[in-house]
């Protein structure tokens, strides 16, 4: 089985070294014409605008809505699930091109820009349960996304809590104002049929179960055709949460 990443910009290369791990072989997409190559698809993280522009020059979003649309396994990391929202929020002026598909909105930056990038330990039940290993990942958010809505026929797989400092007039003394925090999660991961989406790039961890997982998605695995490692026999070096290189997306 190979599986397509699309390699315009971003962490393309990561995910094929992920995929290797996993004995899997990623190939690069450039070309509307490659994509009839693969069975299922990547597209990593990177400058979801940079993105759309060089996807645009290449000629390549009608190829890849219909990859969509023919159910075809399509997984977005970070900029891809920009790119695979129907709708999305703070963009630049004027927008940019989206894929669409994934019934949500996603709002571009919502953790702030570059230097609030952050990592944490994320719950992932749905992850686990299918996977093994420990019921949370360390999670890489860079200048990430966020998805703000769902649609019904969405699953979320992971959110994180956020808190906001909100300041209210409900005391009876006049302009005497009242600050109150509040937490509210917000979503980073979700499955609709056949695409996963995460705000949060697992390419960059040595944790493979969120590609093992997706690779799961893929029929040809299913079928058990496939000669794909299984996570269990496979180094558990995850649990050292062991971080790659991280790359600063321009
Ligand atoms: N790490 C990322 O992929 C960042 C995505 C970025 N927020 C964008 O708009 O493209």
């Amino acid at each position: 089985m190979v599986v397509g990443v699309l390699a315009l910009q971003g962490s393309f290369n990561e995910h094929i070294a992920a995929l290797k791990r996993l004995g899997v072989k990623g190939v690069q997409i450039r070309k509307p014409e490659q994509l009839q190559d693969v069975s299922s698809l990547i597209i990593p993280g990177g400058e979801s605008t940079t993105m759309a522009k060089l996807a645009e020059y290449h000629n390549l979003f009608p190829a890849l809505r219909e990859f969509v649309k023919m159910g075809k396994p399509v997984w977005g990391t970070c900029a891809g699930l920009i790119f695979l929202a129907n709708k999305a929020t703070g963009q630049k002026t004027g927008g940019q091109e989206l894929i669409g598909g994934l019934d949500c909105t996603v709002h571009r930056n919502f953790f702030g820009s570059q230097i609030q990038s952050f990592e944490t330990e994320l719950p992932i039940p749905e992850i686990a349960a299918k996977e093994g290993g420990p019921p949370s990942c360390r999670a890489v958010f860079i200048r990430a996304p966020a998805i703000i809505e769902v649609g019904l026929d969405v699953e979320v797989l992971a959110d994180v809590p956020v808190s906001s400092v909100e300041t209210v007039n409900s005391s009876p003394i006049p302009n005497e104002e009242e600050s109150i925090k509040s937490v509210r999660k917000v979503i980073v991961a979700v499955k609709q049929g056949n695409m996963l989406a995460t705000a949060f790039h697992p390419e960059l961890t040595a944790d493979t179960r969120w590609h093992s997982y997706f690779l799961k998605m893929v029929p040809e695995i299913e079928d058990g055709t496939s000669d794909i490692i299984s996570t269990s026999s496979m180094d558990q070096s995850f649990t050292n949460r062991s971080m790659i290189d991280l790359p600063i997306f321009q």
